[in-house]
């Protein structure tokens, strides 16, 4: 619940009015500023009392519902949430705290969150009801500035009729065609690798060229491929990042994502400052913000421009996001600026994240490379040849290829947790929920539920997929269900596919770290998009034959 500052100050100052000019003779009389400044203090004592201690615990309508145990008297399950990486406080709680859909749980000053666990409870909240949930406005401030405020933050109807506009862009009919984008990307990825591999200059410090192997932090080559191939595929312009790993905007997103000191302090100040005040703040990220926001902001306008003129000049032939939603002739400039800006960035950090695990795996896993590497070579032309393609039919008729990249989501979802806040009142599972009450989706718990996945829930194991024995869809998490499920979800897995399959099939993956074949011991960033914090290094060999 935000401190009332206006209704506090408003009640604070009539105060010291009353008591400074002595206006009710049976009262002492005061200085107009010690009056203010007692009744406010006093104000927001009452208020912070009732807030933490009396309403979560005393009163809330919430307040017999399961929930973990250990709670701090002021800050709930924050310590822990703070201290370990994001969702595995819910993964914790989802599979020790007996519950029948909806676990409560405390945050900082004991602030109520309700987290959804069953997939009955999941499909209410994400689609029979999915319009009584919001995304929470702080977020919406805080992520804003560098995703616009397009489709990603409507609400309501305002969201119905973008996403109904933008829908045929992403319907399979359209991402099947832009396969051979994937692909061309793709080979270029690998070729640029190989060219790395052959010149025996990785990353990291102890490279071994001599005997062909080179230490890549693989997560830095993900986002270039990811965003290059948005680009191509979502704005009809290659922005070469995978050629050139300084163009302005690889910089950007790279300096807005960097896992540091400073956007964790922003973070912290975002969940008690309103967005409105922090922004004016003197932070040295407010200043990060907004020149990144301004780049993306001028890239996008500069084609939209571009798109315009070759629309004026009828050369207009592209089947790309941007021109289905420019033809569709229902958005102004702006906002068409603000869901390019959504695109760009919902579009490539998410895959980028599931390269990175995916090579993690792969490198964990050798058995499951060398299977992955050996279908990908009996169904696929060899990486290099540039004279042919591949389709979607090629993909499909890849069972392990699917289990493999499906089994990557599964384990570890690139969106981790996200929020809403209940528009109304409402109920979820037949529990009353108060308008306001902040909703925890945790796709990084759910996905990995036992009670959902049977007792390997925590374990990788792309089998699962192929004995079609995987759970109900809701156990599934990690693109969401209902209307606001990722619009990009086939572009994202037809993408993803056919970047792994380049992968797997050209090179060998072995852990830089040997350390990290524990689990634990990799460092997880996870504010928004799950990422190892201090990259992935990864010894590639280029596997000759293919
Ligand atoms: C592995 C890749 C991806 C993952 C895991 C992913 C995940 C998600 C998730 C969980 C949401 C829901 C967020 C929320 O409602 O709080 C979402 C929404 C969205 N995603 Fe993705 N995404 C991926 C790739 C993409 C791609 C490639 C695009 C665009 C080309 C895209 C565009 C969007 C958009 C526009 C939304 C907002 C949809 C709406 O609210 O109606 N995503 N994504």
């Amino acid at each position: 619940m935000g401190l009332p500052y206006t209704s506090i100050s408003a009640v604070a100052l009539g105060a010291g009015y009353i008591l400074s000019t002595g206006r009710v003779p049976q009262l002492p009389q005061y200085g107009f500023l010690a009056a203010f400044a007692a009744t406010w203090t006093a104000l927001f004592l009452s208020w912070a009392t009732y807030t933490v201690i009396l309403y979560p615990k005393f009163l809330s309508s919430l307040r017999h519902l399961p929930e973990p145990s250990g709670n701090s008297w002021w800050a709930g399950q924050f310590p822990m949430i703070r201290r370990d990486p994001t969702g595995v406080p819910q993964l914790k709680w989802i599979n020790s705290v007996r519950n029948d859909g909806v676990i409560r749980y405390l945050g900082l000053f004991n602030e109520e969150r309700l987290f959804i666990t069953s997939p009955k409870a999941l499909a209410e909240v994400l689609t029979t009801k999915n319009y009584d949930f919001e995304k929470p406005h702080a977020f919406r401030f805080f992520l804003g500035r560098i995703l616009g405020i397009g489709l990603f933050f409507a609400e309501g109807d305002e969201h119905k009729a973008q996403r109904r506009k933008l829908m045929p862009a992403f319907a399979f009919r359209h991402v099947k065609d832009l396969y051979p984008t994937f692909w061309a990307k793709s080979q270029e990825l690998v070729q640029g690798m190989t060219d790395v591999i052959h010149s025996g200059k990785g990353d990291a410090v102890s490279d071994t060229p001599e005997d062909g192997t080179v230490v890549v932090e693989v997560g830095a080559w993900a986002s270039r491929a990811t965003l290059d191939i948005i680009g191509v595929a979502g704005l009809g312009h290659d922005f070469g990042a995978i050629q050139d790993p300084n163009t302005k905007l690889s910089r950007t997103y790279n300096t807005v994502f960097q896992p540091n000191r400073q956007t964790l302090v922003f973070g912290l100040i975002n969940l008690v400052l309103p967005g409105w005040i922090l922004e004016k703040v003197p932070l040295k990220r407010n200043g990060v913000l907004q020149h990144a926001t301004g780049v993306i902001r001028d890239t996008c306008h500069e084609l939209i421009q571009e798109k315009k003129l070759k629309l004026a000049r009828k050369e207009q032939t592209d089947v790309d996001i941007l021109s289905v939603a420019l033809e569709s002739g229902g958005f102004t400039d702006e906002n068409l600026v603000d869901q390019m800006m959504t695109f760009l960035l919902a579009g490539h950090e998410t895959t980028a994240s599931s390269m990175t695990w995916a090579a993690y795996l792969l490198a964990k896993h050798p058995d499951i490379q060398a299977r992955l590497r050996a279908e990908v070579r009996s169904c696929l032309p060899s990486v290099g040849d540039t004279t042919t393609t591949v389709s979607s039919l090629d993909i499909d008729r890849m069972p392990y290829l699917n289990a493999f990249c499906t089994e990557v989501f599964r384990y570890f979802p690139p969106a981790a947790l996200l929020t809403r806040d209940a528009a109304c009142d409402t109920t979820i599972q037949g529990h009353h929920v108060p308008k306001g009450t902040r909703i925890v989706l945790c796709p990084w718990a759910v996905n990995r539920s036992e009670s959902i996945w049977g007792p390997d829930a925590g374990t990788f194991n792309p089998e699962r997929w192929l004995d079609g024995s995987a759970p109900s869809a809701y156990g599934m998490m990690t693109f969401l269900h209902g209307p606001r499920a990722c619009i990009g979800r086939e572009f994202a897995k037809a993408e993803f596919a056919c970047l792994m399959a380049a992968w797997a099939g050209r090179f060998s993956f072995e852990l830089h770290n040997k350390e990290q074949m524990d689990e634990s011991k990799v460092d997880i960033q996870g504010a928004l998009i799950t990422r190892p914090v201090k990259g992935m290094y990864i010894k590639m060999t280029v596997v000759e034959g293919w």
